[in-house]
């Protein structure tokens, strides 16, 4: 087994690494890390289990440490820190020698770290020799993109032989996205929110870099241009997004859905990977969240009402799990990679 940290582990996106990892054929988990006012106490006591499963037992009485290397026994650390911890905190592990796999932002777009998702750019894991030569780390950073992104991307990479020219998306994001505290009742409940911090810029941005090429030395972006409206809904877990995709090509519904259907990653047969990373589906009104965010252990991205738009664009709905294919299942799928490619 390999040892398994866990940095941020108290809150909302570390209590779905510890349920996602409590059962995991690789990994043990080893290490529960948190802020200074968690240190010393039990997890069971200081973590405010809120998920739909119980607290697992082999974790309760672990002994909660500070985010220091130095107290953190393990071969690899899962971080769900805020980012503005994880910009210098994830840098410490690096350099002591840890894999780091983060859920956080903070680093995603640093040209030498890889941002990563296993089924669209796993030969961007070729930046970690680069970056462990120019940062000389014994350890690496690896990160998993924003949660909104890696629904909308895993939907876009199939299309790419079109020549994807534009991307419009709107997002409809469930409130489990801002963490327990994030968004309260009164602001939510019979409500639409139309903005998410930093959410936009994210869209905007990183999905360019994961659709980019990487030439040996590093990754250059993917030329087409995204824009972006964010907003938080009263769902609890799952992000919808409407999105409308111009490419050169012009290919009608029927092309599209059939590219979607085709689209087969070959990352084999690795513990979170779902069966189908992509389920397209018929029905008019269908992906809903409520029913379809667990496809695939909560990992498949759902697609449906691929129609043709009045302006030539492909439009076309996705729905997928965020803290889990959005956070914690998306960095644990990372490190499967990691260990199934010999980084780990
Ligand atoms: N919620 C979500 O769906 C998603 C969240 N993310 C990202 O994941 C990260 C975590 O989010 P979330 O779980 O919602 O956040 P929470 O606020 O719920 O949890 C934060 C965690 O970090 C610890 N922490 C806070 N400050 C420090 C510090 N100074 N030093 C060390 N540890 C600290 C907390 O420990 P303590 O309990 O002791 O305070 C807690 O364990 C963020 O970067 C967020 O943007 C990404 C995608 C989705
Ligand atoms: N902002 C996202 C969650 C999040 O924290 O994203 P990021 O990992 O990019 O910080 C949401 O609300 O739903």
């Amino acid at each position: 087994m390999i040892k398994a940290g866990i940095l941020g582990a108290t809150g909302a996106v570390g209590q779905r690494f510890v349920q996602l990892l409590a059962d995991h054929p690789w990994f043990e988990i080893t290490s529960l890390a948190a802020s200074e006012r968690s240190a010393g106490k039990k997890y069971g006591e200081v973590a405010k289990w809120r998920l739909d499963t119980d607290l697992p037992e082999s974790v309760r009485d672990i002994a909660v440490v500070s985010t220091r290397p130095e107290e953190v026994d393990a071969d690899i650390v899962f971080s769900a820190l805020p980012a503005e911890e994880a910009l210098k905190i994830e840098e410490d592990f690096a350099r002591a020698g840890f894999v780091v796999s983060s859920n956080a932002s903070s680093h995603r777009m640093d040209e030498d770290v890889p941002l990563l998702i296993p089924e669209v750019n796993p030969e961007h894991l070729g930046l970690i020799e680069i970056q462990k030569k120019k940062r000389k780390w014994d350890g690496f950073i690896v990160t998993n993109p924003n949660c909104s992104t890696i629904m909308m991307v895993m939907t876009l990479k199939p299309l790419m032989g079109f020549g994807i020219e534009s991307v419009h998306v709107a997002t409809m994001q469930a409130v489990s996205g801002a963490g327990y505290e994030g968004v309260p009742s009164m602001a939510i409940l019979d409500n639409v929110i139309p903005y998410i911090g930093g959410e936009e810029h994210k869209m905007e941005t990183e999905p360019l870099k994961l659709l980019g090429e990487f030439d040996g030395k590093a990754v250059k972006n993917a030329k087409f241009w995204v824009s972006a409206a964010c907003h938080r809904v009263p769902v609890m877990d799952g992000h919808t997004m409407s999105i409308w995709v111009r490419s050169k090509e012009r290919p009608s519904a029927e092309e599209v859905k059939n590219a979607m259907l085709k689209f087969d990653p070959r990352l084999g047969d690795l513990p979170t990977s779902p069966k189908k990373a992509l389920i397209v589906r018929d029905e008019p009104d269908r992906p809903q969240p409520r029913l379809d965010r667990n496809q695939g252990r909560g990992m498949s991205v759902s697609v449906g009402r691929i129609r043709e738009g009045q302006d030539g664009a492909i439009q076309y709905v996705c729905m997928g799990h965020n803290t889990i294919r959005g956070a914690a299942g998306a960095s644990i799928l990372n490190a499967e990679v990691l260990k199934k490619k010999g980084y780990l």
